[in-house]
């Protein structure tokens, strides 16, 4: 299994590790001290030493409750981070992104992957993904990031997310994105409340139904630090064993802050799914 973006391509064969770059300034783990192009970058030079294959640059927090971006606001913050990366990296880059503006300027700019939270929902954005020809991230969200987490319910959990990705997955190749470009993610902490993800990590191998790439992103989300009641930059042990289990059941992209620690739990996965007697 592999993705490709123009004449670039991801081995999919073994987990890979996207590492988390955030250019906006309320990021909650970052305490939104990567707001520069040059913090940016050397945090940027520290995942990928140490073993990232992606980086997803993302200038929209998407924490419940955070403030909109406006559009100008967006591209200002991503796409001269996204112009450096293609210069100076050789590494895949995702942009988190849900504007058909920065979606299009992202792609011009060198990105290899959109990551829409919204799965390309927002007016125009099928349309601007499909014009890419990029790969693209669906993620399942129960309803927007702004209330969300207020009181998630499902009457059945993994029926709404299968519902959820057929029909987002139909969408995309009806507009000219082929299955084959299209990454599936249950969005964890996105309309879910601790229950919810936990079976839903519990119940990941499902989603190979669809036999498409799994990307997961749990990294120092709530779902580490309410039930082991710690503040986000505790949360590593946790994180670390979220993206274990994931990948042991087939994610094969996993968003982290922590990229080293990830990266050699990783080495310790794809030890142990491909031991040869
Ligand atoms: N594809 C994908 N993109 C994401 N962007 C964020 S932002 C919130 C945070 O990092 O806590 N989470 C995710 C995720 O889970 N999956």
């Amino acid at each position: 299994m592999q993705l490709t973006a123009g004449s670039r391509s991801l081995n999919l064969l073994y987990p890979q590790v996207m590492g988390i770059l955030n250019v906006t300034p309320d990021s909650f783990s970052d305490g939104g001290q990567h707001n520069t192009i040059e913090r940016a970058l050397r945090h940027a030079q520290s995942m990928v030493d140490a073993g990232a294959s992606l980086i997803d640059v993302g200038g929209e927090s998407t924490r419940p409750g955070a403030a909109e971006v406006s559009e100008q606001e967006e591209l200002d913050r991503v796409i001269p981070v996204v112009e450096a990366l293609a210069r100076y990296f050789d590494v895949w880059i995702s942009v988190d992104t849900s504007k058909p503006a920065v979606i299009t300027a992202s792609a011009a700019a060198g990105a290899d992957l959109i990551n829409d939270i919204r799965s390309l929902q927002e007016p125009g954005a099928l349309e601007a993904a499909a014009q890419t020809g990029l790969p693209v991230c669906l993620m399942h969200m129960q309803g927007q990031p702004r209330t969300m987490q207020q009181a998630p319910h499902y009457d059945d959990l993994m029926g709404d997310v299968f519902t959820f990705f057929r029909h987002h997955i139909a969408r995309c190749e009806q507009a000219g994105i082929p299955k084959e470009k299209l990454v599936l993610d249950p969005g964890f902490g996105f309309g879910k409340n601790l229950s919810h993800n936990y079976q839903l990590l519990n119940r990941l191998s499902e989603l190979h139904h669809f036999n498409l790439p799994l990307l997961v992103g749990m990294s120092r989300k709530s779902m580490v630090g309410q039930l082991l009641n710690i503040p986000p930059e505790q949360r590593l042990s946790g994180s670390v064993a979220c993206a274990v289990i994931a990948a042991m059941k087939g994610a094969k992209i996993i968003r982290v802050h922590d990229v080293k620690e990830t990266v050699e739990a990783m080495r310790v996965v794809e030890a142990t799914l491909y031991a040869k007697d």
